[in-house]
């Protein structure tokens, strides 16, 4: 019966156009998902001629590290993999992802694939239809551009306490990735709930023992996200019975997070914010007035308090994460490249030198930061490093797409279209790699050594023209109706953090015990600790980024602020 199915889908997605390839495997059975990283191994025995088609896309905890190549190998841009359990459309074509994410009548979110983020209550996230308007038209306005202000001037305030604290015991910082996540929670607690919150990861974290009271904030969030697959399988109700430490550990942060969000939301119901003119309101009175009875006329809805939960929680996870994730990949690269920080540093000082703090504004400074150097720092970042690999969108009903070549093919109903962000990010065609882009040691292609934010130059004067290709092509908050909500948000809070840190502070890498004592033993000078410095770093730039909803750098790769004369 499986067979005779099979045989029907491949059917149906040979009448698309698309170039088809058979699969075994569906994107989201869960077998595939769990056992798929010890299966490899022994699936690279077979001839690539059985796997080739279809495994390098299967992967998907890996895609960042395949790229563009499977479509290159494939000759396609956009490539229907036929399974047992229906077909997928894998695209890297620009153009064919625009027009999914924007025909949002003939393309649903598949929200069912992330109903772990309703741990908390509904939210945006996971919403569909009516019930996704009214919180969007809720939300929107809340985080609009009053609070884009606030932010600017909690990125800047945060980013001097953390530097201050990170280089209170000496310049060497062992987990910057950390901190960075860090920060861009409190940045968003701080715009949120006009709150400041007490930093944890400076301290002994993660701890190792469940502690007494309750976790900290930042460490039930942590935790929280880290045990998220823990929290959304296991009933609550059994939980609490499993004598195992990592499920209790899970159990208890999620109870801990949740009474911290509840804290922060009735402080802030607490308020009486009727009488406030809404320029002075946080983030997070305008959601609470949205949970009072006059909501209903403005918004035709009043938010209950369950779905205002599910957005707090799902606003401070998806905002901390990527926007620190990219941070985290930032500092290394700069780290790394001491050249293009020479260049940051430059610009900041051409900008910003000689300005006292206080007077940086968000419509002056951020603005001419964003639209030049540092601007280009952070697109380029988020180009090789976008931390959203992919996103997935239905077909709900037969239509139509045109790719960037011209060419029109159907996408059959039921389709899962997976858009591959990462892929089309690096497509050579339109984001040709740079001449030193290969790694002298393997000759492959490394997206670190690809870093240059002069390809940005050229569209410095066309910000305003997206008709560029280039332009066109980029796209790492997403598109359509249900693009990014905190693309502002997250861009200015990058962009503050990154322009106080560089005004401030370079960053180095700091050799590792290993090489100081190679070092040691062979009377190897200082060039060659660097130079093996530099090497480590670029592997684990390369082999220890993972996915883990978004892509980041675990590992802990030492590196050194040291203040600059401002
Ligand atoms: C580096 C920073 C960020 C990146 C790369 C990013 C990326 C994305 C992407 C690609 C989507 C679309 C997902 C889809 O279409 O399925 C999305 C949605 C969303 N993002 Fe972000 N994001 C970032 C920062 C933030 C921040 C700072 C916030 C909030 C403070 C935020 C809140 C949201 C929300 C609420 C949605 C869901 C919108 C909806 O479904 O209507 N994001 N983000």
């Amino acid at each position: 019966k499986k067979l005779m199915t099979w045989r029907n889908h491949i059917h149906t997605a040979r009448s698309s156009g698309f170039m088809v390839r058979k699969s075994p495997v569906h994107l989201v059975d869960v077998w595939w998902i769990g056992l798929y990283p010890k299966l490899v191994p022994w699936l690279n025995y077979l001839p690539s001629a059985w796997t080739s088609g279809w495994l390098p896309l299967s992967k998907i905890f890996h895609l960042w590290h395949v790229g563009h190549e499977p479509f290159e190998q494939l000759g396609s841009d956009n490539i229907m993999l036929s399974s047992p359990n229906g077909n997928m459309l894998w695209s890297s074509d620009p153009e064919t992802i625009k027009q999914i994410a924007n025909q949002a009548k003939h393309f649903r979110k598949p929200v069912e694939y992330f109903s772990f983020f309703d741990t908390y209550g509904p939210n945006m996230q996971t919403s569909l239809g009516e019930d996704w308007k009214a919180q969007r038209k809720i939300v929107a306005p809340a985080i609009g551009s009053h609070a884009n202000a606030a932010m600017w001037q909690s990125s800047l305030d945060q980013a001097e306490r953390l530097t201050a604290l990170m280089t209170a015991d000496g310049p060497v910082i062992s987990r910057m990735k950390d901190h960075m996540s860090e920060i861009s929670l409190h940045c968003i607690a701080q715009c949120f709930f006009n709150k400041g919150l007490e930093y944890e990861t400076i301290e002994n974290f993660p701890s190792r023992e469940l502690p007494e009271g309750r976790f900290g904030f930042v460490e039930a969030m942590f935790t929280t996200i880290d045990k998220l697959g823990i929290i959304d399988s296991i009933p609550q109700s059994l939980r609490a019975y499993i004598p195992l430490k990592s499920i209790k550990r899970a159990d208890k942060a999620y109870h801990d997070l949740h009474s911290h969000m509840t804290e922060m939301c009735d402080e802030a119901l607490r308020k009486d914010t009727t009488d406030r003119k809404d320029t002075n309101m946080s983030i997070m009175d305008t959601l609470i007035a949205s949970t009072r009875p006059e909501s209903a006329e403005r918004n035709g809805k009043v938010m209950d308090r369950e779905t205002l939960t599910g957005n707090v929680f799902f606003f401070l996870l998806s905002g901390h994460g990527t926007a620190g994730n990219t941070l985290g990949f930032l500092m290394f690269l700069l780290a790394i490249r001491q050249d293009i920080q020479a260049d940051l540093h430059a610009h900041l000082d051409a900008e910003l030198g000689g300005k006292p703090l206080k007077t940086w504004s968000v419509t002056g400074e951020f603005m001419r930061l964003y639209n030049g150097y540092t601007g280009a720092v952070l697109k380029e970042a988020m180009r090789l490093y976008n931390v959203v690999e992919f996103i997935p969108r239905r077909c709900t009903v037969e239509a139509s797409v045109t790719d960037l070549n011209g060419n029109h093919f159907i996408i059959p109903r039921d389709t899962l279209c997976l858009l591959n962000f990462t892929a089309a990010f690096r497509h050579p065609n339109i984001w040709p790699a740079g001449p030193t882009a290969n790694d002298p040691a393997t000759g492959k292609y490394h997206p670190m050594l690809d870093f240059d934010p002069s390809r940005w130059d050229s569209f410095v004067d066309k910000i305003t023209k997206p008709s560029e290709v280039g332009l066109r092509t980029y796209f790492p908050f997403g598109l359509g109706g249900r693009a990014c909500l905190g693309k502002s948000l997250g861009s200015i809070m990058m962009v503050g953090v990154l322009a106080y840190m560089f005004t401030h502070f370079s960053i180095e890498l700091v050799p590792s015990r290993a090489v100081e004592e190679e070092a040691m033993r062979t009377g190897a000078d200082e060039k060659w600790v660097k130079e093996r410095t530099r090497e480590q770093a670029l592997r684990m730039l390369l082999d220890e980024v993972e996915c883990n909803l978004l892509i980041e750098l675990r590992k802990e790769l030492p590196v050194r602020l040291v203040p600059r004369k401002v």
